[in-house]
């Protein structure tokens, strides 16, 4: 039978592919390999061979020149060194075959710079936001709630009913537009995924810490209109199992962390379309 396979990419200060590709296992893909840039750039590893990337979270390039934007170029701009294509040939391929891919946190401002995310009107690989430094002016690592816009196209968050508690952890999380057409776009047709919000989930909020970076109309994740690409800043890697949530000595909770949901939703796509 033909298997589920999952994408991993690592390198030049990525630190969460361990978990990523844990979770990925875990959420139901057969396969989940991690590579190095360096072996996409050598044409060791191809894209074309997966069903769904996981861009992980980390400081690639040292967050030199804005986080992800070194990484955002050479994914744009870099030959694949023994074949007579570019790598962006290679990711526009994956994106025209309808596969899935998820950035977290440097894994979403790395979509967000290359153009993957919004994406409005299918416009991939233009430019039309970014994430930025947080408000308060500081590195921020706490537990956020996120809120679900259940009408939104994503095919991550099937079955999630209010939202998903989860950890975040950086300094340029702040999602800005470059005008109010984009953001209305993104409002208007569902793509924010993720708000911050209170803890029942009622509504999104610019409060800190709540809101833990000021992102503009409290948005923590996005999606294209196809759904099937989706970033967001908190990391849904890191609570797969209830040990890993802050208080699971003290409270009754379910053994799977909420994060999971994302993988199993990601891997159940893939082998009902893609196989
Ligand atoms: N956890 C992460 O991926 C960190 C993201 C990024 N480098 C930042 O601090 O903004």
């Amino acid at each position: 039978m033909a298997k589920a396979r999952a994408l991993v990419i690592t390198g030049n200060g990525t630190n969460c592919e361990t978990e990523a590709a844990h979770a990925c296992r875990l959420g139901g893909f057969d396969e989940a390999v991690i590579a190095h840039i360096s072996d996409l750039l050598s044409g060791d590893i191809r894209l074309d061979d997966f069903h769904f990337i996981n861009l992980t979270g980390g400081f690639l390039d040292g967050d030199d020149l804005g986080s992800a934007k070194a990484q955002a170029n050479r994914f744009r701009y870099a030959k694949v060194n023994d074949l007579a294509e570019h790598l962006i040939d290679q990711l526009t391929r994956f994106i025209e075959a309808g596969k899935l891919i998820l950035g977290v946190c440097n894994g979403f401002q790395l979509m967000v710079k290359m153009g993957l995310l919004p994406a409005l009107d299918g416009a991939y690989l233009k430019q039309t936001a970014t994430l930025t430094f947080n408000d308060c002016g500081r590195f921020q690592d706490r537990w956020v709630y996120l809120k679900v816009d259940p009408t939104s196209p994503s095919v991550y968050t099937k079955g999630v009913a209010k939202g998903l508690y989860l950890p975040m952890r950086h300094g340029e999380g702040k999602f800005v537009v470059d005008g109010p057409a984009t953001l209305a776009a993104i409002e208007e047709k569902h793509l924010a995924v993720f708000k911050y919000s209170d803890a029942a989930y009622d509504a999104p909020t610019m409060e800190f810490p709540l809101n833990p970076n000021g992102s503009v109309n409290a948005i923590a994740a996005l999606c294209d209109g196809t759904g099937r690409l989706m970033g967001m800043m908190p990391h849904p890697e890191a609570f797969v199992h209830r040990t890993q949530h802050p208080r699971w000595t003290r409270e009754e909770l379910p053994e799977e962390g909420d994060g999971l949901v994302l993988f199993k939703n990601a891997a159940e796509y893939v082998k009902l379309n893609l196989l």
